[in-house]
């Protein structure tokens, strides 16, 4: 039996007069990769970063793995991960010595080497934060979420601006991470990311949610409407052609 780790109820955020969200609820069950998805400015990162403790809501009720977030934020920031934000990265250190130092933040020890491979890192190493391709950006902002061995991890947009073999990258890692435990509530505004990656998603727009389901049974439900995609002429697409011709693997980026 899965279990609800995550629970939103009518929650509202108001930025002065303007209502970003508008009373939302949602759960996540404990093991799965549960996406908001939505246009830009639908409220998806302000109902993120609320869940994570880093913005304060308007009204409504927020529980992870039983902590209410009003009373026991401190509990809540234990067991989740966040994405730190890239001004911590401080220029002058290498990817170990980041590690290290985050660790020490977070007051646990862990072996940078093993974290770095974990996110297929470990040749840069040595390497400066700066000096990364932005598909190896993600996969280390990534491994710095993972740093307090979290029970739920936070990932904003995680594949804005990769190309398509680092987004097929970040997904395989995002699901080794579930293959591990961890439960993942994810922000996109992909349809594709949505539709391989996660178990549940909420469609979110204007600050509401307007559909949650699986992507399966969601498009089960529009196809029983009648709907009927226009047929594809072809079987393959230029994404298709990109992929097969450059590899799937990770490249020496
Ligand atoms: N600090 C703020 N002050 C005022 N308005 C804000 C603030 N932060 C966000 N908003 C507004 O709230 C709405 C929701 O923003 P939010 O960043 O949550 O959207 P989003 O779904 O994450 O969009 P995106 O994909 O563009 O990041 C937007 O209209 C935005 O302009």
């Amino acid at each position: 039996m899965s279990q609800v780790i995550i629970s939103v109820r009518n929650l509202v955020k108001k930025y002065g007069q303007f209502e970003a969200v508008k009373g939302i609820s949602f759960d996540v069950q404990e093991g799965e990769i549960f996406g908001l998805l939505g246009p830009n400015g639908a409220g998806k990162s302000t109902t993120l970063e609320i869940i994570e403790t880093l913005r304060e809501k308007t009204s409504g009720e927020v529980t992870v793995n039983g902590f209410n977030l009003d009373t026991d934020p401190n509990e809540i920031k234990k067991i989740i991960g966040v994405q730190l934000q890239t001004s911590g990265f401080y220029p002058g250190l290498n990817l170990l010595e980041l590690v290290d130092l985050f660790a020490g933040l977070y007051n646990r020890s862990v072996d940078p080497r093993e974290l770095l491979k974990s996110v297929n890192l470990e040749d840069k190493a040595k390497n400066k934060y700066k000096e990364l391709s932005g598909g190896q950006k993600q996969r280390f902002s990534i491994a710095t979420t993972l740093i307090n061995q979290p029970k739920i991890i936070f990932l904003d947009e995680p594949t804005t601006g990769l190309d398509p073999q680092a987004r097929r990258n970040l997904w395989d890692l995002v699901k080794h991470i579930r293959a591990q435990g961890t439960t993942v509530i994810i922000t996109t505004h992909y349809m594709d990311e949505a539709e391989v990656l996660c178990d549940r998603i909420a469609i979110i727009d204007s600050g509401k949610i307007i559909a949650m389901d699986t992507p399966d049974k969601m498009i089960d439900a529009l196809v029983a409407t009648g709907f009927e995609r226009p047929k594809e002429v072809k079987k393959a697409n230029l994404e298709d052609v990109f992929i097969n011709l450059t590899g799937h693997a990770l490249r020496g980026e």
